[in-house]
């Protein structure tokens, strides 16, 4: 981090947002200031993470304005500055790859390096890697490690890139008790650093402490956005009858694959 930069971290203004020519996300206006720590609640469909994925560019702006770290979204152009986790995401794939490795590719992500790692930026993996509790894993293949102990892996290779702004969706979906926790504290110390945290839950309690201010999305749109005591009521499930449910027919799925370069990773780590 170098200093609170100006502007605001996110700025939408009337945003709708989507997938092909379907808005999911209609006509958002919200603003987070530089190191605000941001819930993102509501109940399963609602479009929470659709609009995460627009903050990254992986669902589409159809209208209106979103500005990301204060340039128009897809145009930052050191992508190293936001940190995402993804929802429902593991770490898999052909390459066997280490939890070093993995993680290792967040801090290759913040410098934008072509598979160098210097030793600070290992230092940085190995304390992202045991802030998450998985110290002893550290050069073990990620596929041997369970789901939840990979959901911790993709929470450590966004904190190692050490992100003006992280994105986090459902961070402790799938992990234990303890280790939301852990999760816990980590993300209070890079909040209290300065760090602009937006995180998408369906589990505030472990994370209540941390995220101060809620925004309840229902059927695609802002339905309450204040101190996070007050969103609890409509979190719980309740939806507003006067909008309709979910997107039209006809829209077409496409999710973008997350890619974990991890030959790069490798060149620069162990
Ligand atoms: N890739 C996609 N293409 C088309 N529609 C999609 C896509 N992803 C999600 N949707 C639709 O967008 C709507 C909102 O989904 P989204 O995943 O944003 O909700 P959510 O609030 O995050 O839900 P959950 O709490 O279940 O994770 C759903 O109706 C879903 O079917």
């Amino acid at each position: 981090m170098s200093g609170t930069p100006a502007g605001d971290a996110l700025r939408l203004r009337d945003a709708s947002i989507g997938y092909g020519d379907v808005a999911i996300v209609q006509g958002v206006d919200l603003t987070v200031a530089h190191g605000e720590a941001v819930a993102v609640l509501g109940s399963n469909g609602s479009g929470k993470t659709t609009l995460a994925r627009g903050l990254l560019g992986l669902a589409a702006v159809l209208g209106g304005e979103v500005q990301v770290l204060g340039a128009p979204v897809g145009r930052l152009r050191e992508r190293g500055r936001i940190g995402y986790v993804p929802q429902r995401h593991t770490v898999s794939g052909a390459v066997p790859a280490t939890v070093r490795e993995v993680v290792g590719v967040g801090r290759l992500a913040r410098h934008g390096l072509l598979g160098r790692l210097r030793p600070a930026d290992r230092a940085a993996v190995a304390d992202a890697v045991t802030a998450v509790g998985l110290a002893d894993r550290i050069g073990d293949p990620v596929a041997s490690l369970s789901g939840g102990q990979q959901r911790r892996v993709l929470v450590a290779r966004a904190l190692a890139a050490e992100p003006e702004l992280l994105v986090m969706d459902e961070p402790t979906a799938g992990v234990d008790a303890a280790s939301q926790e852990a999760l816990a504290a980590v993300l209070a110390d890079v909040s209290t650093a300065g760090t602009t945290l937006v995180v998408v839950t369906h589990e505030i309690g472990p994370l209540s402490g941390v995220l101060s201010r809620a925004v309840v999305v229902d059927h695609g749109r802002i339905r309450y956005d204040g101190p996070l005591a007050g969103a609890q009521p409509t979190a719980g499930g309740h939806c507003h009858p006067d909008q309709p449910a979910g997107p039209a027919a006809g829209y077409r799925f496409d999710q973008p694959r997350v890619t974990i370069d991890v030959a790069a990773a490798r060149n620069g780590g162990h």
